[in-house]
C-alpha cells in the first residue's frame, strides 16, 4: 500500500504537535492514529507470500509507524505477536489465532522480559505449572522481579499477549516456552482476574508504545493454550520436547533481521532531514566578496552526512540479504532441517548490533549537523534517535548478541584448525591471513577487512586457550577474554556488510542505467573508503597498509565526497519519504525550514497569550520584593 493512502486517511497527521500532549494524551492520540491507520492498512500477511512481498509488507509497516513520530501501541502485534503465532503455533493454533489477529479482533504483544531479566531467558522467573487434573497452567509471578516489564502495549492496549513463562510439571522444569495469555476482558477490557497490568512510566523514546508490567497471581489457562510447535505438553502432564530448545527463540532471530531493515529506513529519515536542510542553510562567509555557502558545501558537512546516505543503502542490501537467508532457513526449519539455523542466529548477532550501533551514531550526527535547530523536537532528529538507540538494547543487547556471535566464531575457528570445513559466511575464514602488499581497490579493501577478521578472530582463540592453559575455567576466560571477543564479533560483521553491500550493487549495477550505476557505485566506494580510513589500525596491524596508502586513501575520500555532492540532494529525494513521514521543519521537500519553524514555534501552547499568568502570581510581586 503506498504512503498516499495512508496520508489521505482524514483525521491521521496531528494538528497539535505531539510534543505539546501529556503523556496520558500521548498515547490516547496514539491509539486514535493507530486504528484510523489500520482500517485502511489490513495487512494480509500470509504464507504463501514471496519473501519479496513478506519484506515489502514489513517496510510498509516499517514506514508508517514512523508516522506517529515515536510508534504505535500496536507496534508489537504486528513485529512479535503474529509471527510468534506464525512460528510457535501448531496449525490448529495459526489457524485460530491468525485470523482473531489478523482481523485486529484481538490486539496482542509479546511478553518476554521480566524486571529481573532481559538477556538471560533461562532465568526467567514466570511460572506455568500444568495441572493434569484440570488440564490447564497455572500461571504465576513468584516475586517482584518475575513480573513481565518492557513489552509494548501491554499497559491498556493489549488483551491478549505470548508469555514467556517457565514450564513445570510435577515439580520439574522444562525451560521456558510461549503461551497465548488473554489478559483482558474482550467486552469491558478489565484485567482478567489474578492478572496485575500497569504501564512502565516515561522513556527516552518509545512514549507512545504503551509499555507496560504484568503480573499473576495464580492464573488459570487450558492446556491449548501453550503454542505446541516445538515441544508439547500431553493431557496426562508428558512432557515431549522439541527437536530444539532455541526453536522458542525463533520470534527473536526474525525481528532482529527486521531491525537491519529498520535501522536502513531510520537512516534514511534522518539524513534526508539533515541533508535537505544542508542543503537550504547558508552560514558564513569564507570568501568575503561572495555570499554566505550553503552548509552543504563545506567539506566537513559532507563527511558528517554522505557516510549515512552510504550506509542506509548498505544496510538496505544487507537487510534484503539477510531475510532471504531468514526465509529460506524458516522453510528448512519447517521440514525438520536444522542445521543452518546457528548461521543464522550469528549472522543476526552481527547485524543487528553493527546497524543499530552505526545507525544511531549517524542519526545523532546527523542531529548535530543541523546546528540549534536540529534541537527542536520538530526537526524529529531527537526522536527518531530515541527509536533507533532503542533498538541497541531491545531485542537482545548488543553487547550479548556480539558474544553470541563469538560463540560462534570461536567454534568455527577451532574446527578448522581441526580440519573441519568452514561453510557460508564464515568460509572466508580459511583463506589466507597474510597480505603482502595493500590493494587500495574496493574489493581489496574488503579482502583486507577479512583478514582483519581472521587475525583478531584468530587471536581471541589464543587468549582464550592460553588463559585456559593458565588454569582457568573456560567461562572464566570467556569473560577475561570478552572484550576483544565482542573486537572479533564486529570485525566479522563488518567484513560480511562490506562485502554483501559490494556484491548486492554488483548483481544490481548490470540493470541500472550508466549514470545511476555511477552514482550508486560511488556510494559503495565512499563506505569501503569510509571504513578503511575509520579503521586505520586495523589495518596498519594487519593489512600492510602504508602511511602513503593512508594518504592516499585519504585523498580519495576527499574527491569521492566532491564527486557525491552535485547528486547528494538527489539521493536523499530517491529515499521519496513525504514530508508527513519525514513530519520535519528541516526536512520538508520545498525547503521552507525558516517558515515551518515559526509555524510550528507558533503552535506552543505558551504562545496562545503574550503574558503568562505566572507574571502577575510570581514574577512580578518577586520582583516587586513582595514574594
Ligand atoms: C500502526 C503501525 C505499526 C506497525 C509496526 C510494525 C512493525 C514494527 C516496525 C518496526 C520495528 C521493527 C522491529 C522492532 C520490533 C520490536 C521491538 C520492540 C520491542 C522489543 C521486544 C523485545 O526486546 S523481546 C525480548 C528480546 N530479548 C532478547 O533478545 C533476549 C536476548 N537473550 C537471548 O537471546 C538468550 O538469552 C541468549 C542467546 C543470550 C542466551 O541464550 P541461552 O539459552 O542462555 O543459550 P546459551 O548461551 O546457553 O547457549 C547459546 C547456544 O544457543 C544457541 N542459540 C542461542 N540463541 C539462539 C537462537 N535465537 N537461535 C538459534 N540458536 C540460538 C547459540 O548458537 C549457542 O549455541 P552453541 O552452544 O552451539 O554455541
Ligand atoms: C524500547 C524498548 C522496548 C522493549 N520492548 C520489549 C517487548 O516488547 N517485549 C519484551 O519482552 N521485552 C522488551 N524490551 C526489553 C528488552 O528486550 C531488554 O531490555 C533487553 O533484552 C536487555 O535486557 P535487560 O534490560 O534486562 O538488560 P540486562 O540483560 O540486564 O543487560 C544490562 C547490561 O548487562 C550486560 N550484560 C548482560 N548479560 C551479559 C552477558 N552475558 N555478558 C556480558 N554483558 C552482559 C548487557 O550488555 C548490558 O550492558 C524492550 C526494551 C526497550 C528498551
Amino acid at each position: 500500500m503506498d504512503e498516499q493512502k495512508v496520508l489521505s486517511i482524514k483525521g491521521l497527521l496531528d494538528d497539535t504537535p505531539e510534543e505539546y500532549l501529556s503523556h496520558k494524551e500521548k498515547y490516547e492520540n496514539s491509539i486514535r492514529k493507530s486504528v484510523l491507520f489500520y482500517k485502511t492498512l489490513h495487512s494480509t500477511e500470509d504464507e504463501n507470500m514471496s519473501v519479496d512481498e513478506k519484506t515489502k509488507l514489513n517496510f510498509r509497516n516499517i514506514v508508517t509507524s514512523a508516522i506517529f513520530k515515536d510508534n504505535s501501541p500496536f507496534m508489537l502485534h504486528n513485529s512479535m505477536f503474529i509471527p510468534t503465532i506464525m512460528g510457535q503455533g501448531t496449525d490448529e493454533q495459526r489457524e485460530y489465532w491468525m485470523k482473531r489477529a489478523k482481523n485486529m479482533e484481538i490486539i496482542g504483544t509479546y511478553a518476554q522480559t521480566e524486571l529481573g531479566h532481559g538477556t538471560f531467558i533461562r532465568g526467567l522467573e514466570t511460572q506455568a505449572t500444568y495441572d493434569p487434573d484440570t488440564e490447564e497452567f497455572v500461571l504465576h509471578s513468584p516475586v517482584l522481579s518475575s513480573y513481565k516489564w518492557w513489552p509494548g502495549g501491554l499497559a491498556h492496549t493489549a488483551n491478549y499477549c505470548i508469555v514467556m513463562a517457565r514450564l513445570y510439571i510435577k515439580g520439574k522444569s522444562h525451560g521456558i516456552h510461549p503461551f497465548m495469555v488473554q489478559i483482558r476482558d474482550e467486552e469491558t477490557h478489565m484485567p482478567l482476574p489474578g492478572i496485575k497490568l500497569g504501564e512502565i512510566g516515561a522513556k527516552l523514546g518509545f512514549n507512545t508504545v504503551n509499555n507496560g508490567f504484568l503480573g499473576f497471581e495464580n492464573h488459570r489457562i487450558s492446556r491449548d493454550r501453550m503454542l505446541m510447535k516445538n515441544a508439547q505438553v500431553l493431557k496426562d502432564g508428558t512432557f515431549v520436547a522439541g527437536s530444539n530448545s532455541k526453536l522458542t527463540y525463533g520470534t527473536m532471530v526474525y525481528v532482529r533481521v527486521l531491525i537491519v531493515s529498520n535501522m536502513a529506513n531510520m537512516l534514511a529519515k534522518a539524513v534526508t532531514i539533515a541533508l535537505r536542510y544542508s542543503a537550504i542553510r547558508r552560514q558564513s562567509q569564507p570568501k568575503p566578496d561572495e555570499p554566505e555557502p550553503q552548509i552543504l558545501d563545506y567539506v566537513t558537512q559532507q563527511h558528517k552526512l554522505f557516510i549515512a546516505i552510504a550506509s542506509s543503502h548498505a544496510f538496505y542490501m544487507n537487510a534484503m540479504w539477510l531475510w532471504e537467508i531468514y526465509y529460506s532457513v524458516s522453510l528448512q526449519l519447517a521440514s525438520g532441517k536444522l542445521d543452518n539455523l546457528p548461521e543464522l542466529h550469528a549472522l543476526a548477532c552481527c547485524l543487528k548490533p553493527l546497524s543499530t550501533i552505526d545507525a544511531t551514531a549517524m542519526i545523532e550526527k546527523c542531529r548535530l549537523a543541523c546546528g540549534g535547530h536540529g534541537y527542536m523536537l520538530s526537526a524529529n532528529l531527537a526522536q527518531t534517535y530515541g527509536l533507533a538507540t532503542a533498538a541497541y538494547t531491545y531485542e537482545g543487547e548488543n553487547t550479548v548478541l556480539l558474544l553470541q556471535a563469538a560463540r560462534s566464531l570461536v567454534k568455527a575457528w577451532v574446527g578448522h584448525v581441526k580440519g573441519r570445513p568452514l561453510k557460508g559466511t564464515m568460509a572466508y575464514l580459511a583463506g589466507d591471513s597474510t597480505v603482502k602488499a595493500w590493494d587500495g581497490s574496493i574489493d581489496g579493501i574488503i579482502q583486507s577487512f577479512k583478514v582483519v577478521a581472521i587475525r583478531k578472530i584468530s587471536s581471541v582463540v589464543k587468549i582464550l586457550q592460553d588463559y585456559e592453559k593458565s588454569g582457568l575455567s573456560p567461562e572464566d576466560a570467556w569473560n577475561k577474554a570478552s572484550v576483544f571477543l565482542t573486537a572479533a564479533s564486529e570485525a566479522h560483521g563488518r567484513a560480511v556488510l562490506l562485502s554483501v553491500y559490494k556484491s548486492e550493487m554488483d548483481k544490481r549495477a548490470a540493470v541500472l542505467s550508466p549514470p545511476l550505476r555511477k552514482v550508486l557505485l560511488q556510494l559503495v566506494d565512499l563506505y569501503v573508503t569510509y571504513w578503511a580510513l575509520e579503521k586505520v589500525g586495523d589495518m596498519l596491524l594487519y593489512a600492510s597498509i602504508t602511511d602513503k596508502d593512508v594518504d592516499e586513501l585519504q585523498r580519495r575520500y576527499i574527491e569521492l565526497l566532491a564527486a557525491i555532492r552535485p547528486n547528494a540532494v538527489g539521493l536523499v529525494d530517491a529515499f521519496d519519504f513525504r514530508d508527513e513521514i519525514l513530519n520535519s521543519t528541516l526536512g520538508a521537500y520545498d525547503g521552507r525550514a525558516y517558515e515551518r519553524l515559526m509555524e510550528e514555534a507558533m503552535k506552543s501552547p505558551l504562545n496562545a497569550e503574550p503574558v503568562n499568568q505566572t507574571f502577575h502570581k510570581y514574577l512580578k510581586p518577586f520582583m516587586r520584593g513582595k514574594l
